[in-house]
């Protein structure tokens, strides 16, 4: 059967708990930050999240067939510090948008407030052997979340979209021949975000991810949020322009998102 579009086929995104049960899970992402739920605390800032990238660590990117993908074998970045116990490594990174003219296209969202795009920068944590055998574990991933704002250009990000024309396709992949430090990627304050215990927020929805969410957004220019969408991906009418690849906020039962700041 032909599964094309996780986003498009069927009902999408409200659908998907008929293939994959947790869903409607305890610990589901992403959800609403509502800034006057959360809780302060202190302890993340006493022991400040440590974030640590390198010029050598992305080999290659991919088209997923649901985003771009940057993928790394993670020497010398590593998380640590913060809400986590353990030293994390980093696996890729890859981005979340909506459509042409809409407000849509983060995951998250704050105070019920959506912004252009969201970045995902995805570690395992390093007790375990490899990034297969976290990703389904309690305290298996620890992803970042950078919310993508309109504004100047960013020319870092601008280095990876140069390389799009050149993964037109689901599977496609090529080299990054250049040096490219995700730390670019970072807004200029990484000390102020958000965390709280959630999942993955495309199936398999493993319940796995510590996420911490980045309250500073980065800026990029609305020309760079429209090159997203020269992606493509497979849809019920054949391959067209990739957008909306995002789920929408979820309940989020009983848990509290705890803020590094006051
Ligand atoms: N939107 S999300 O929650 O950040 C999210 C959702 C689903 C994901 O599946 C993977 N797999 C790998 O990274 C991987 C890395 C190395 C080898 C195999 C897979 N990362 C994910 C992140
Ligand atoms: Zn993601």
């Amino acid at each position: 059967k032909k599964r094309g579009n996780i986003y498009l086929s069927g009902a999408g995104p409200s659908a998907w708990h008929e293939e994959y049960p947790v869903a409607k899970g305890k610990r589901q992402s992403p959800v609403d930050i509502n800034t006057n739920k959360t809780k302060f605390d202190p302890k993340l800032a006493a022991d400040p999240l440590t974030i640590r990238f390198s010029d050598s660590c992305c080999q290659s990117i991919v088209n997923t067939g649901i985003s771009f993908q940057v993928t790394s074998n993670g020497a010398g970045c590593e998380l640590s510090g913060g809400p986590l116990d353990s030293t994390y490594q980093f696996a890729q990174f890859h981005a979340h948008w909506g459509a042409y003219l809409k407000t849509t296209g983060s995951e998250h969202t704050v105070d019920g407030v959506s912004y252009p795009a969201e970045l995902h920068l995805v570690h395992w944590n390093t007790k375990y052997d490899d990034f297969k055998d976290a990703v389904d574990k309690p305290d298996g991933l620890a992803v970042i979340a950078v919310f993508f704002k309109r504004g100047k250009e960013h020319p870092g990000f601008g280095k990876i979209q140069d390389l799009f024309s050149k993964i037109p396709a689901k599977g496609a992949k090529v080299n990054i021949d250049f040096e490219f430090n995700p730390g670019l990627l970072m807004p200029p304050d990484s000390e102020n975000y958000w965390t709280y215990l959630g999942s993955l927020t495309t199936p398999p929805l493993y319940e796995s991810v510590t996420w911490i969410v980045m309250k500073e957004p980065l800026e990029v220019s609305v020309e760079q949020i429209a090159i997203l969408r020269t992606l493509l991906w497979e849809t019920p009418n054949g391959v067209s322009q990739m957008y909306n690849n995002f789920r929408p906020p979820v309940p989020l039962r009983d848990r509290v998102i705890r803020a590094s700041f006051g």
